[in-house]
């Protein structure tokens, strides 16, 4: 250490020198200030550091939560799309579960950065949220998509697209599908914002994998149901309205019920369940149905007894015993108001009596596709085995031979073969069960079977004297018209 009395004198001439600098550059800065205004100062500065600072190969997109008052849509893409791409090299994690949701939902907390590959090139995420600038304003959140500059127009053409469409599908792999109807004892109102319906979530289990029905039918409906919803092109060209009509109809518990939420588990559409007896009249009718979302399935249930014909003046119109409902307002509303304002809708009506139907719903363009729900097969019956005893479609069991047989021959619907399958974990016990069941019940059928003959024979018999009665007669009286000559050759036979 030294003082500067002891400093060399070419040391103490280099620091006086320095000394008088700095101090000049300080006059210089404080004049600067005090001349020069601040907005100048500010732009000569950043020009400076443009100038003085290397060209950046990365280029950064910010994408905030909202554009404008509303969502971002890249945003919310991006919130669900980068769930995916969570690694063990993300150090923290934001995870949520609402009392409706399933699972939990998690998400990458503010701070954390996310590396993808897309095709060639690779990009980084950063989400990032701002403390809120007063009590009013709230966290400004967003996310930073970082790149090499070179992939910009990959990065807008392809990437971001892409992202996109992960979300959507991720998205509608995760919905629950609803329920609606109008008087269910729901958690909740929705239902275009009018209340009209509530909801609940759809808790039906069935697949097209669990019904039991005929396999090459069962294949029939999926493909329909498939070029259904990817026709959307198609429906627009030849201007018909995307919406598709099926008639179910069928015995009680054959899986007319279990096929609407099969539909509706496959195609991940809500369900808006409607009771043409709570309706009021057209007007009424038009409203609830103009209050129901794109996507779903419209379901009215039981459509013979929904409605009681009744007043037929008019053909193809009736009135409902309480209601103004008329059955051409019904289908011309289907036919044609909700059609111009909907999309991608399916109406379902189910029947247990087909033939009661009014002909005018039966008509070819009403429903699209009519479904037979029969009685359970022997095919229907290893699909049962399967979703209630574990059994491979493919196994054998001692009784199926037995069972194929009698269920073949008998009319037994699913519902009741599930029944006795349900009555127990056992499968010796509950195929014993079922056989005891299938023998009961073709024994009862043949009792009706014979019974039905002997009066059907009782009525021909019936039919076949009055028949004979009528010819008898009529003979007779043709006999006393003629001449008395042709008389005689008629009593003898020659006439
Ligand atoms: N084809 C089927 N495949 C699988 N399970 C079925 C089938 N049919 C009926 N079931 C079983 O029987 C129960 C009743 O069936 P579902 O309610 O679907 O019959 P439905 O035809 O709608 O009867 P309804 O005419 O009385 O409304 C279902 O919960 C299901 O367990
Ligand atoms: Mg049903």
């Amino acid at each position: 250490m030294f003082s500067l009395k002891e400093m060399p004198s070419s040391a103490s001439t280099l620091f006086s020198a320095y000394a008088s600098f700095a101090a000049s550059m300080m006059l210089v800065r404080s004049m600067a200030n005090e001349l020069v205004p601040h907005e100048l100062r500010s732009y000569l500065g950043s020009a400076l550091s443009y100038l003085f600072t290397p060209l950046s190969s990365t280029l950064t997109l910010v994408i905030d939560e909202c554009s404008g008052m509303a969502r971002n849509q890249v945003y919310q893409a991006a919130e669900v799309y980068l769930c995916t791409k969570i690694t063990p090299a993300t150090d923290r994690l934001r995870v949520s579960k609402t009392p409706r949701q399933k699972h939990f939902t998690v998400a990458i907390e503010k701070g954390e950065e996310i590396n993808d590959k897309f095709e060639n090139f690779h990009v980084k995420w950063r989400f990032i949220c701002t403390e809120p600038k007063n009590q009013r304003s709230g966290e400004k959140r967003f996310f930073e998509l970082i790149f090499n500059k070179k992939f910009k127009d990959q990065v807008f053409n392809s990437y971001l697209p892409y992202v996109l469409l992960r979300a959507n599908a991720i998205k509608e792999q995760e919905k629950v599908v609803k329920l609606y109807n109008r008087d269910c004892p729901c958690d909740d109102v929705e239902g275009g914002g009018s209340g009209m319906w509530g909801s609940v979530n759809l808790e039906h289990p069935a697949t097209f994998e669990t019904l039991a029905m005929d396999p090459d039918l069962k294949k029939a409906i999926v493909d329909d149901l498939d070029r259904f919803v990817r026709r959307k092109e198609f429906y627009k060209k030849v201007g018909k309205a995307w919406k598709r009509g099926y008639l179910l109809y069928g015995p009680p518990g054959t899986g007319k019920s279990s096929l609407i939420a099969a539909m509706a588990n496959y195609l991940k559409f809500d369900i808006y369940d409607l009771e043409l007896t709570s309706i009021y009249g057209n007007s009424d009718l038009r409203r609830i149905l103009l209050s129901t979302s794109n996507r779903s399935i419209l379901v009215i249930e039981d459509i013979d007894c929904s409605v009681e014909m009744q007043d037929r003046q008019n053909p193809g119109e009736f009135q409902a015993s309480s209601s103004k409902l008329t059955l051409s307002g019904l289908l011309n509303f289907i036919d044609g108001l909700w059609s111009s304002c909907g999309d991608e809708r399916i109406i379902v009506f189910t029947t247990n009596k087909k033939d009661r139907l009014d002909p005018a719903l039966l008509r070819p363009g009403r429903m699209d596709v009519h479904i037979n729900m029969s009685f359970c097969t022997s095919r229907g019956f290893r699909i049962l085995a399967s979703n209630y005893l574990g059994i491979h479609q493919r196994s054998n069991h001692h009784l199926y031979g037995e069972i194929e047989a009698l269920i073949d021959s008998t009319e037994v619907t699913p519902a009741e073969v599930a029944e006795e399958l349900m009555k127990s974990d056992h499968r010796d016990v509950a195929f014993e069960e079922l056989v005891n069941f299938l023998k009961r019940k073709k024994a009862a059928s043949n009792e009706i079977k014979e019974e039905e003959g002997a009066k059907k024979t009782e009525v021909q018999e019936a039919k076949r004297l009055r028949i004979m009665r009528i010819a008898r007669n009529f003979r007779r009286k043709a006999i006393r018209g003629m001449g008395k000559r042709n008389r005689s050759r008629a009593m003898s036979g020659q006439v």
